[in-house]
């Protein structure tokens, strides 16, 4: 099958490898989509993300669906032609982590694109059944891969407790940042502020529907907070940016009470962080890794129309023309660009 490698640091090779072979409790699947994600270009640009380091040659690409084409001999409910979205952290099942429920937490977790675990930009995958989730009808296997940012912001938002009339503010208008919008929008949230430091993603952002958008170049974000609230404050705060001038003013910008949701990670482990007006004001400050138990919900909302995924790809490229695709995801207004196999 044909295998898009990244064989060293900004480097890919196409490769023919052998296709996978499911075992009992896999299926095969044929690649439809695949969208590039912003650690995707991390591990292409700079070959590690903390930690984590590159063992080349890696196969990128995490955000992935498309159709059955074999399914293992204890495999139920999935069969040759179901279409799929596969969620690509699949967890060791045994851990402390895992038997609390918290599975995406679990240390052993099999994580596609995630050193040194292969991801999706193949021709094929063999993935655990119950980590592949069928599409109905109606909804593309473009929306299926972008289930996984989708994930982030449901998990973000159920995280911040995100309900019905709330005022949320997502910080960052990147793909991360306006599926959290759409993720609060579904959650309830009647009012939605978005913040970034380029004009253009904030134009993005209200075309999709932001209620307020704020240019942190030009105004203060307490500022347009406060006037927008009416001197009160975002009830939920979804960090998505990673910067840390935005982290910090997470706690100036939610309500007395609030919730601030803490997704974007930033360049270096310690930000000076406000803990007085934490304790004063008791905001509740929760970090967001990942998501668990998110793709059935991410499913049902696109299947009733509830969130809008796909009008935030803005280019799409074949396989063979990987390293121009992130190339182009790689620009400073790109948003998400979408790798698209045939079939
Ligand atoms: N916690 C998790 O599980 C998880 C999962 C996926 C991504 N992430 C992280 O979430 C963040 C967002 O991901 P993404 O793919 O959307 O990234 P991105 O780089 O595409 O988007 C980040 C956006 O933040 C904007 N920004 C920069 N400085 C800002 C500031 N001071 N105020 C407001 N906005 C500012 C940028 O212009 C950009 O539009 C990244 O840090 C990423 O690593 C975390
Ligand atoms: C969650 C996923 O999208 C993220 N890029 C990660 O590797 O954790």
């Amino acid at each position: 099958m044909r295998t898009a490698v990244l064989a060293e640091p900004t480097h890919f090779e196409l490769e023919e490898r052998p296709r996978p072979s499911p075992g009992p409790d896999d299926v095969l699947v044929a690649i439809r989509d695949v969208g590039i994600c912003g650690s995707d270009i991390h591990y292409y640009e700079h070959g590690r993300i903390g930690d984590y380091v590159v063992d080349y040659p890696l196969v990128l690409g995490h955000e992935s669906a498309g159709e059955v084409v074999e399914a293992g001999e204890n495999v139920t409910g999935l069969e040759p032609g179901d279409r799929v979205a596969l969620e690509p952290g699949v967890p060791c099942r045994r851990c402390a982590h895992c038997k609390r429920g918290d599975y995406h937490l679990c240390e052993d977790v099999r994580f596609m694109a995630t050193p040194p675990h292969d991801g999706a930009f193949a021709e094929y995958v063999a993935w655990p059944a119950d980590f592949a989730y069928e599409l109905p009808e109606s909804v593309s296997t473009v929306e299926g891969a972008l289930c996984e940012p989708l994930s982030v912001g449901i998990h973000a938002c159920r995280r911040g407790n995100v309900g019905t009339g709330d005022t949320v503010l997502v910080t960052g208008a990147g793909p991360i940042g306006l599926l959290a919008m759409e993720a609060a929008r579904a959650a309830g949230a009647t009012d939605i502020v978005v913040s970034d430091v380029v004009g253009e993603k904030l134009d993005f952002a209200a075309e999709r529907g932001a209620d307020l958008t704020v240019d942190v170049t030009e105004t203060d974000l307490e500022t347009a907070i406060d006037e927008y609230t009416g001197g009160i404050g975002a009830d939920v705060v979804v960090e998505a940016s990673g910067a840390d001038p935005s982290i910090q003013s997470t706690v100036d910008a939610v309500r007395r009470g609030g919730t601030v949701v803490l997704v974007g990670l930033a360049d270096e482990a310690t930000v000076p962080f406000d803990v007085l007006e934490v304790i004063d004001n008791e905001i509740d400050v929760h970090g967001s890794f990942r998501y668990k138990n998110t793709y059935d919900a991410a499913v049902d909302l696109l299947a009733d129309d509830a969130v809008d995924v796909e009008g935030i790809v803005d280019f799409e490229s074949p396989l063979d023309d990987v390293e121009a695709a992130f190339q182009r995801a790689m620009e400073p207004t790109a948003i998400k660009g979408m790798i698209t196999l045939d079939s």
